[in-house]
């Protein structure tokens, strides 16, 4: 039995961003816990937290750069005990975090592709020659520039509304946005198709929720076992494994998604050059609980054939 329950008079806070996407994910959390203890919503508070990512709108997200945009202050809070729990979207979540926060509890995954998004063509394929796609992501700029060296690529900011908007100002033909996001949103009829992994391979952690505590809140801890799912834990052991090796050696676009077929994980990871002249791909299998060894190794390898030259590009 857990002591205590959250209840009306003292409510579980939730702390989460204030973006549209960022509640919605902070509601199915609240209605997962909800559900698994038989509580009214009332037992819950979402807190609305404004990042630096948040409040930052006139500059790229290289430009103000640092780790942790979208979480500082929101964990600040965390450890201030304002909230007892973050919501974060794992894809943004650093590797690594602050000595007393705990980060194991995974909801059950959504759809992992990204999503092309257009008014103007039903498909990739049908745009045309030259024409101008808008991304802010670093990854999905390199792997269109792959593809289609011919397309303009500009920077596209701001949540899914925003970027909405700027299709229809003509700023840009086509966009891309995680699937995930869509689906959380109730928007996914704005996608005009889902693209395969290997068309492009998602982010790390792409379309997981991420739940974080107080290291030493055991009561939470507790609570927070009956919405887990350690699928989602295994796969984004091999990812965040994967993105841990590399990120400490190279400011590179980095693709990487982990599948689960009944006790084996297969790992697919990529690396790219900014300006899409060059991408490295790995696929590689290991039993289940292998899967940080596995994505270690595979940064390893991808790192070693990348060799001189690769990340030159940085200065
Ligand atoms: N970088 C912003 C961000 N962080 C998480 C998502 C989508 C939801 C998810 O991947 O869980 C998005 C927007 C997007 O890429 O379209």
């Amino acid at each position: 039995m857990i002591h205590p329950l959250p209840s009306p008079d003292r409510p579980l806070k939730i702390g989460t961003r204030g973006s549209p996407l960022a509640m919605a994910q902070a509601y199915e959390t609240r209605d997962r816990l909800a559900a698994a203890f038989d509580l009214p919503h009332t037992a819950f508070d979402i807190l609305r937290i404004s990042t630096a990512g948040d409040r930052i709108q006139d500059k790229s997200l290289r430009e103000v750069g640092g780790k942790g945009l979208f979480t500082r202050e929101i964990e600040q809070a965390l450890l201030d005990g304002e909230i007892d729990i973050a919501v974060h979207s794992m894809k943004d979540m650093p590797v690594e975090q602050p000595v007393g926060l705990t980060l194991e509890c995974y909801l059950p995954r959504e759809d992992v592709r990204d999503a092309f998004v257009s008014l103007s063509y039903p498909a990739l394929a049908d745009v045309p020659q030259g024409a101008t796609m808008g991304t802010s992501s670093l990854r999905r700029r390199a792997q269109l520039l792959v593809r289609r060296p011919d397309l303009q690529v500009v920077e596209f900011r701001g949540n899914v509304q925003t970027r909405l908007r700027k299709l229809n100002e003509g700023v840009a033909g086509a966009t891309f946005l995680a699937m995930a996001g869509l689906n959380r949103l109730g928007m996914a009829d704005v996608a005009k198709a889902a693209l395969d992994p290997e068309e492009m391979l998602p982010a790390i952690a792409q379309g997981a929720i991420g739940i974080e505590r107080r290291h030493d809140d055991t009561a939470t801890a507790a609570m927070l076992e009956a919405i887990h799912d350690p699928v989602t834990a295994q796969r984004l052991a091999a990812e965040r494994a994967f993105l841990a090796t590399l990120d400490g050696s190279c400011e590179t676009p980095i693709a990487g998604l982990a599948t689960l077929d009944g006790t084996t994980l297969r790992l697919r990871g990529e690396i790219l050059r900014p300006d899409g002249s060059e991408s490295l791909t790995d696929d590689r299998t290991a039993p289940i609980e292998d899967g940080a060894e596995l994505g270690h190794e595979m940064a390893k390898a991808l790192l070693g054939r990348a060799g001189q030259g690769f990340f030159d590009w940085r200065s």
